[in-house]
């Protein structure tokens, strides 16, 4: 049995996936947290997952590479730095990056592209997202993963269009940005909405996480996908064939 080894093992998402490593064809590996010995995880796994936070990637990522193990990063509050770390990994072994593991999500994301392709530059589109009160960076790495398929059919860069944080008596929004607010409390497990609005009209997409256990599934159909697979950056559309 493939076994799997979890970077943020006594997290929420560290222990929706240990719950559920127990009920399929995985083993666990072990787990590690913030202090704990991330090399000899990577030694005793077939593949790393890590859910942690953005200040565990560099060591995750070297652990991986000194063993040759793949390793799945749902970690989000990533910055242009870490993607460098990811993308010069990625030379040396298998790297699978998602800010969202969920199946629903990720088919979203295609549909946002599309939409926001076929719909004109007179339609806004603002992404509101809604997490549990733990939750530490806004916005989600879903909702800016949704912001960057908007932009991509758009023809645009996130980067260029991104606005975020309004307050104040000068905030009509900028001509083809695209808007995100973020909203925190109780439990929610992730809550996003897409909302492509002009004169008279709006559409709205979106997907509402019952739980974290479908975060947790898509990470373990990630994990065991990456065993075996050469050197590289993946992503969760190369698991589910979207
Ligand atoms: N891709 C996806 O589908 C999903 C991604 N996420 C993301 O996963 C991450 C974790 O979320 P969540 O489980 O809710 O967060 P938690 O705060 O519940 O758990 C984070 C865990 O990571 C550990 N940790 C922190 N720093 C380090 C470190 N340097 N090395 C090793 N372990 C460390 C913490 O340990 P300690 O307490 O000892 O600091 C803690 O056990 C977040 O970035 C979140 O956005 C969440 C859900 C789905
Ligand atoms: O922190 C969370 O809980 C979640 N984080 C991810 C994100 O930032 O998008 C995925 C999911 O929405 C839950």
């Amino acid at each position: 049995m493939t076994a799997i080894g979890i970077i943020g093992s006594e997290g929420r998402m560290g222990r929706a996936i240990a719950a559920l490593i127990e009920e399929s064809r995985a083993a666990l590996a072990g787990g590690v947290d913030n202090g704990g010995d991330v090399g000899a995880l990577a030694t005793a796994a077939d593949v790393l997952v890590d859910f942690s936070a953005p200040a565990a990637l560099g060591d995750s990522l070297s652990a991986a590479r000194e063993t040759g193990t793949p390793i799945l990063i749902g970690t989000t509050g990533l910055r242009d730095e870490h993607h460098a770390l990811i993308d010069a990994a990625a030379a040396d072994i298998a790297v699978l990056q998602a800010a969202n593991t969920a199946l629903g999500v990720n088919l979203l994301a295609h549909l946002v592209r599309d939409a926001a392709a076929k719909l004109g530059d007179d339609w806004d589109i603002e992404i509101v997202e809604m997490h549990h009160r733990h939750k530490v960076d806004a916005p989600s790495g879903t909702a800016l993963l949704l912001g960057k398929a908007a932009a991509e059919g758009r023809g645009t860069t996130l980067g260029e269009v991104r606005e975020e944080g309004r307050a104040g008596l000068d905030c009509a929004r900028t001509v083809g940005a695209i808007g995100f607010a973020s909203l925190r409390g109780g439990s929610v497990a992730g809550d996003h909405q897409v909302v492509f609005a002009t004169e008279g009209e709006r559409i709205e997409l979106g997907h509402r996480a019952e739980s974290r256990e479908i975060f947790a599934r898509g990470a373990i159909k990630a994990a065991l996908w990456l065993v075996g697979k050469q050197p590289g950056r993946y992503s969760m559309g190369d698991v589910l064939g979207l």
